[in-house]
């Protein structure tokens, strides 16, 4: 049974999640897009088998089945409204932008809307959600990457904090998950999927480090639970498009992707 995709944000994702999905997935096929800089998104499909329509943000609920929203965290709002109020099944990569609208989930179950949240840069979220059907002590997530792809983040901004300065390891932010979302909205959708899959915002604790020097978005999760105790670190690539975000980040929307409609399907 072949479902309809569409995707909202054609940039460090959303772009190589496109291409794949054009190259050819079973069960899935690609028929809208959307893109802030048009002209820049039809050379973009210029190799492409099939083009898909490229439609504003609010139109693509009408076209596909499944909505993946790969935009920045300011327009999730919009992309996940439309999509949800139209009963599809929304996959969101701005994680953190759920956070303070858990009355998306609400609407969500209103309309039969479905949100699937994927891994995304971070792993082990099944051992998370499996460990949170027993009790858990504490889950807390270190966060560390180069400087460059901290830059710009709100909480940075707010506090004149230039960390074109910093020569060594540093922590730039301690707190909880709900706030870190908030401070860093480009930075750290791992923090908000662990707290979504386990104990929640609030008691999610999360580090992050800026490390001059580091090659790769290094995310370390540990969980202690009365079921289990786990380490889990995870090295990402950063893009080159985008050095925010892990280049695992679009081949785990595609597997995700592959999850809905496949026959076999592993990890819970
Ligand atoms: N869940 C996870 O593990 C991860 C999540 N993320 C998050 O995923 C989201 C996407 O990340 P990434 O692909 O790296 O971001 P990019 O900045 O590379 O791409 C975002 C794209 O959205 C497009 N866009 C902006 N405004 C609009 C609009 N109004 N309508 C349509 N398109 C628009 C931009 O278009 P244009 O190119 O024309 O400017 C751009 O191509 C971000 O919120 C990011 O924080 C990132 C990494 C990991
Ligand atoms: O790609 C990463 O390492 C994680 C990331 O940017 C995010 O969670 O937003």
């Amino acid at each position: 049974m072949e479902k309809t995709v569409a995707i909202a944000g054609l940039g460090a994702i959303g772009l190589d999640l496109a291409r794949a999905l054009d190259a050819g997935v079973e069960g899935l096929r690609l028929v809208a897009v959307s893109a802030r800089d048009q002209a820049k998104a039809e050379s973009n499909f210029a190799g492409f088998r099939h083009k898909p329509r490229l439609l504003p943000i609010e139109a693509l609920a009408e076209e596909a089945e499944i909505i993946v929203e790969c935009a920045p965290a300011a327009v999730f709002e919009t992309i996940a409204a439309a999509a949800i109020a139209r009963g599809r099944i929304l996959v969101p990569a701005s994680v953190g932008a759920l956070l303070p609208r858990m009355h998306l989930v609400e609407e969500a179950r209103r309309t039969g809307a479905r949100i699937i949240v994927p891994t995304g840069a971070l792993l082990g979220l099944d051992a998370v959600r499996a460990a949170a059907e027993g009790a858990v002590e504490s889950v807390t997530i270190e966060t560390r990457k180069p400087p460059r792809g901290l830059e710009g983040a709100p909480y940075l901004v707010e506090r004149g904090i230039d960390l074109a300065a910093v020569t060594e390891p540093s922590l730039v932010f301690k707190g909880n998950a709900f706030e870190a979302a908030q401070g860093f909205p480009a930075n750290v959708n791992v923090a908000a999927a662990l707290a979504l899959a386990g104990i929640g915002p609030e008691r999610t604790l999360v580090e992050i480090w800026a490390v001059p020097g580091l090659t790769r978005n290094t995310h370390t999760i540990r969980v202690e639970a009365a079921a289990a105790r786990f380490t889990m670190t995870i090295e990402g690539v950063p893009s080159e498009s985008n050095p925010r975000t892990g280049k695992l980040t679009p081949l785990s929307l595609l597997a995700c992707l592959r999850g809905l409609v496949s026959t076999l399907k592993v990890g819970s």
